[in-house]
């Protein structure tokens, strides 16, 4: 990173632009060239020292909701703070910026609202973008979402913007990105949501959400727009609704580097924390899975599941038959009306569950875990408890180990609690979360829960892409993602019960994905950076959270 920098704003244009300002560490030589003098207050304070002020004063805020809207207050005032602020505490702030709290943010975004933050794309500005993003300079990372799909609560509108925001943070915090290169994207297209329609303060557009042709002509024009201005910058999709996910992912895939988070993102993460939970993957492919809620997450860890499965020696057919999805209304069979084409793949047919007994007209979840003797529950269902006590243990008596993955966010969406998940197997379950949950107390032990969020995925594959100058990102570029997140999980922490690192090893994860994803980018032919250039971008993170030294444009 350079440390000096050009600087022609001055006076107050400069201490209100987030990016430059540094507050009370102007030093005094800058407080005489960029005409602050009298402007600021008279002590001349280290970084450090501010951190230390910020802090404190985080400290007073109480509710999770008051201490996130006191950091992104924070952030629109000084970048170089914040993430140096977030730095320091990566661990307590976590949760604060990003999931669960970030939930609670975009349900009460427009009643929180501030500062205007990102770009928003609606029906009345989209054919006017060219224009729009000509302020912006240097973009490089893209997070946009149409926030239909938000977490697993649903259809939030112009709120929907605060997981861009979010996820933006992480890029920054745990893979260096520059916050100024980066830029949130909302889709505000309507929304379908009653409480929204109904809110006096609501900010985004009281209208029904647009479908279809209307729909995809305003994502068209984005992603052309986007591509003429930043052919290099990389894309990645957030929280649409299901219907939309898939069809975003693939109209776009070719055109620019982009990537669906929910889908592939988590699905990497599943498959990680499965490698870690099965000695390195040496068990992996005798295990038989069940993953509850077929969309983007579920379906994302269905086919990372098998890519895993197959890279480990199974046929692809042996790789098929062991995962199972299961639906609201049971087992996905071929043919059932529920049954969507991307689920055709892993649908079961009558030959696969031939000899089966159930009582219905497709199996029960708890069925399909008796006949098929499943070992592994994979809840992406955004179903609260949906893992009781009779399903846990019915997959215990399968195995001595069972596998109990409850990825939905937030909290309260976890289908179990890993306390109860360990209650019910006696200590025995292998136990993971979306969402951040205190350590487990059972029976003299103390058990860690890793958290199995993409968080651990999406900042490493966005960093090593960018590092390769990547042209596309194939599903591959996500199974070595997995595998190298696998190997960065201790063996400290695998005897402490998690299958994930710990949040404070955030970065040093994802810069193992990073470094992996890179060499896959280049060994599959997508790298347009040499391998120096690689090399550098992988060990020296573009951005950190440092003041530099200012000079006057002369
Ligand atoms: N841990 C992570 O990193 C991570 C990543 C992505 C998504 N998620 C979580 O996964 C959940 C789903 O997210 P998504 O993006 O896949 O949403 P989605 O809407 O695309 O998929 C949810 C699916 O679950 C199904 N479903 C709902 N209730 C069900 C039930 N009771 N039983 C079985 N299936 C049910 C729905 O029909 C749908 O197919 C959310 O809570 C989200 O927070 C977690
Ligand atoms: O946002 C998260 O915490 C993970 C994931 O992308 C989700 O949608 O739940
Ligand atoms: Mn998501």
């Amino acid at each position: 990173m350079k440390t000096k920098l050009t600087v022609s704003l001055q006076g107050r244009a400069l201490l209100q632009d987030p990016f430059l300002n540094k507050g009370t560490a102007f030093t005094p030589e800058e407080r005489i060239l960029f005409h602050l003098e009298g402007r600021l207050p008279p002590r001349v304070e280290t970084l450090e020292e501010q951190v230390e002020r910020m802090y404190a004063q985080y400290r007073e805020n109480h509710t999770p909701l008051e201490k996130h809207l006191f950091l992104r207050s924070l952030q629109e005032y000084n970048r170089t703070l914040y993430y140096a602020l977030l730095n320091r505490h990566v661990e307590e702030m976590l949760p604060i910026v990003y999931t669960p709290t970030v939930g609670e943010a975009i349900q009460t975004y427009s009643t929180n609202f501030r500062e205007p933050r990102g770009l928003v794309v609606t029906r009345e500005n989209y054919t006017r973008l060219d224009a729009m993003l000509e302020e912006y300079d240097d973009t490089e990372l893209v997070v946009a979402t149409d926030a239909e799909g938000i977490l697993g609560i649903g259809d939030q509108g112009f709120g929907g913007i605060g997981i861009s925001i979010g996820k933006l943070t992480l890029y920054t915090l745990v893979a260096g990105f520059d916050p100024a290169r980066t830029l949130p994207v909302v889709f505000d297209v309507g929304t379908d949501n009653q409480d929204l329609l109904n809110d006096p303060y609501y900010l985004g557009i009281r209208e029904p959400r647009l479908r279809g042709e209307a729909y995809f002509e305003i994502l068209d024009a984005f992603v052309t727009a986007f591509k003429k201005r930043f052919p290099q910058a990389i894309i990645q999709w957030e929280d649409f609704s299901r219907g939309n996910a898939f069809a975003v992912l693939e109209r776009y895939q070719d055109q620019l580097p982009s990537f669906n988070d929910d889908i592939q993102g988590t699905g990497a993460t599943a498959l990680a924390g499965l490698i870690a939970a099965t000695d390195h993957g040496r068990t992996l492919t005798e295990q038989k899975f069940l993953i509850l809620g077929a969309g983007a997450g579920g379906m994302g860890v269905a086919w990372q599941v098998y890519h895993g499965l197959v890279q480990l020696g199974l046929t692809s057919e042996e790789a098929r038959s062991r995962i199972h999805l299961m639906g609201r209304n049971g087992l996905m069979m071929q043919g059932h009306p529920r049954v969507e084409p991307h689920h055709q793949f892993f649908a079961k047919t009558p030959e696969d569950i031939a000899g089966w007994t159930f009582s219905g007209t497709i199996p029960s979840m708890l069925e399909t875990i008796q006949q098929a003797g499943i070992t592994v529950l994979l809840g992406l269902s955004g179903a609260g408890g949906a893992f009781s006590e009779e399903i846990v243990q019915a997959v215990h008596a399968n195995t001595s180990r069972p596998i109990i993955f409850a990825l939905s966010n937030p909290t309260h969406l976890a289908e179990v609690t890993p306390e109860l998940a360990l209650q019910w197997t006696d200590g025995q379950a292998i136990v993971a979360t979306g969402s951040p949950f205190p350590d487990v107390y059972h029976q003299d032990r103390i058990f860690k829960i890793g958290q199995g969020n993409n968080t651990f995925i999406f900042p490493g594959v966005g960093w090593g892409v960018q590092a390769a100058g990547a042209t596309s990102i194939p599903s591959e570029l996500f199974t070595a993602a997995a595998f190298a997140l696998a190997a960065a999980v201790t063996p400290e922490r695998l005897a402490d019960g998690a299958v994930f690192p710990r949040i404070a090893d955030l970065f040093q994860a994802n810069q193992q994905v990073a470094i992996r994803v890179a060499e896959k980018a280049a060994a599959m032919g997508l790298a347009t950076r040499t391998p120096e250039e690689m090399q550098q971008a992988l060990l020296e993170p573009e951005w950190a959270p440092v003041y530099r030294t200012y000079n006057p444009v002369t």
